[in-house]
């Protein structure tokens, strides 16, 4: 006869089986797991120095490659061309790290970062403060400092940008007003680096959140969008964390649609395919657009 049996093998393992024949051995931890949202998964799994170690640590970082000169040099050309400037830009789901903030600080005086998770503010406010174990950036900020001709030594430059984030504040981007409780005043610049593949789960969020960004820039101001193609994962330490996966045709559409008028838009192929077990992104892009309206 047929029946349901759950046996408590250990204080780790549960058997499940519907006749006893055909055993299936689940974890309580991976039954856990798969009841985790998103966000639940992101708190638990995303530690900032892990992140850090396997995306950007110096000469062992799998982001270096590609990923990092691909965003420094598409951030250094748009910044050093004055098209986009103003006063304040907010960054939205910074994490821990600095690298994609250089060459803005050169254009804007007033920079907010900001975050979904404690443990990455906490991270970011260590290497504005120069704490003794906060993360290494000087790699890849004298990879800036070349691109703008060396007119700045390394640690001028971190110092700048120490200077030009004021805030460094919690938010979550899928809701209405990701800064809640607080209403910042709209910026002249909304900044996003790999953060909206990771906090949406589908295309249609994407988009909705894309449009909802609107609402954080005033009227003129621009948004800079910097992200993967058709990834599904990245590996903090040993854990894989779920992206959503984008394709390059559904780019362009969730930024018309959201009511910017889109000045620039760039992709980019992986070529290096070595490291797919950590991420599995196929490309980059980049995308600069602008809220109708006046400045
Ligand atoms: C892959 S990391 C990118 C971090 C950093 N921007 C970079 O380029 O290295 C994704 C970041 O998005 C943040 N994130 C995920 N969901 C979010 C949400 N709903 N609101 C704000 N940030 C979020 C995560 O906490 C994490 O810091």
């Amino acid at each position: 006869m047929e029946f349901l049996a759950c046996l408590l093998m250990s204080d780790k393992t549960v058997i499940r089986s519907s006749n006893l024949k055909g055993l299936i051995c689940l974890s309580i931890e991976d039954t856990m797991e798969a009841s985790l949202t998103k966000q639940e998964l992101l708190k638990k799994y995303f530690n900032p120095k892990d992140y850090y170690d396997i995306s950007y640590a110096k000469g062992k970082g799998i982001l270096l490659g590609e990923w990092v000169p691909f965003v420094l040099k598409n951030l250094h050309e748009l910044f050093s061309s004055g098209s986009v400037k103003g006063d304040t830009l907010t960054d939205i789901g910074s994490g821990s790290s600095i690298y994609h903030l250089v060459s803005a600080c050169r254009s804007f005086k007033n920079i907010t970062t900001s975050d979904l998770l404690e443990q990455n503010l906490i991270q970011q406010k260590k290497w504005l403060n120069k704490e003794p174990d906060m993360l290494d950036w000087s790699e890849i900020v004298q990879i800036v400092c070349d691109l703008e001709g060396n007119s700045e030594k390394v640690e001028e430059k971190e110092d700048k940008l120490r200077r030009a984030v004021r805030d460094v504040l919690k938010c979550d981007v899928l809701k209405k007003n990701p800064f809640e409780p607080l209403v910042l005043p709209p910026a002249d610049c909304v900044l996003c680096c790999l953060c909206l593949e990771s906090a949406c789960k589908d295309v249609a969020t994407y988009c909705d959140t894309v449009k909802n960004l609107k609402n954080l820039l005033k009227p003129g101001g621009h948004i800079i969008v910097l992200g993967t193609i058709k990834n599904s994962y990245y590996s903090v330490k040993e854990k894989r964390i779920p992206t959503m996966p984008l394709k390059e045709e559904d780019i362009k559409k969730a930024y018309t649609d959201g009511g910017y008028e889109i000045l620039r838009m760039e992709s980019k192929r992986r070529e290096d395919l070595s490291l797919i077990s950590i991420a599995d992104f196929q490309g980059f892009y980049f995308v600069l657009a602008r809220k109708p309206g006046k400045c």
